[in-house]
């Protein structure tokens, strides 16, 4: 059975404040596997193509000057629900509305630096990781899994 991924990419705020081990952190303590992993700066087509679905919003142009501001870490998390869950992990859109103990709620205030980005859905996530993952993600396998499902 082939386990869900969801394409999480830590922005380039959340780089330059020292957030992304804090990141990680998060979830491999949950039980999530990391099968993908890079540190880039990013082409503005590339941020662009991303985030295409929002091309007509007011906010387009500044958010991918954001995107491509510094360099963003691309990862792909695999896991049981890892798409949804993720983003529960990572709060609402706008970190004001963020619970606490969300990365968002945890370390950001304003939507345009929210910190991370997390696949809406498991066909986002497929769009996603093929889209910043061409290469291909690293196939290995979690030896802790009979601990964490059952
Ligand atoms: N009103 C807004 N003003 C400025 N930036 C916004 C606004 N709404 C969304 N954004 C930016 O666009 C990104 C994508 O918006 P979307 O509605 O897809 O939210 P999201 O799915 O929570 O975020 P992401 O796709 O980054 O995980 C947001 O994370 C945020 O950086």
């Amino acid at each position: 059975m082939a386990m869900e991924q969801s394409y999480i990419m830590i922005k380039p705020d959340g780089v330059q404040r020292g957030l992304v081990g804090e990141i990680i952190k998060r979830f491999e303590q949950r039980g999530y596997a990391l099968k993908g992993l890079k540190i880039m700066n990013v082409q503005r087509h590339l941020a662009e193509k991303h985030y295409e679905d929002l091309s007509s919003k007011p906010f387009f142009p500044a958010l991918v000057d954001y995107i491509i501001s510094g360099p963003v870490v691309a990862m792909v998390w695999e896991g049981k629900g890892v798409v949804a869950t993720g983003r529960k992990m990572i709060g609402a859109t706008n970190p004001l509305a963020s619970e606490p103990g969300t990365i968002r709620g945890d370390f950001a205030i304003e939507v345009g630096r929210n910190v991370i980005h997390g696949s809406d859905s498991v066909e986002s996530a497929q769009r996603e990781i093929a889209l910043w993952f061409p290469e291909g993600v690293t196939e290995w396998t979690q030896v802790a899994k009979p601990w964490i499902y059952e």
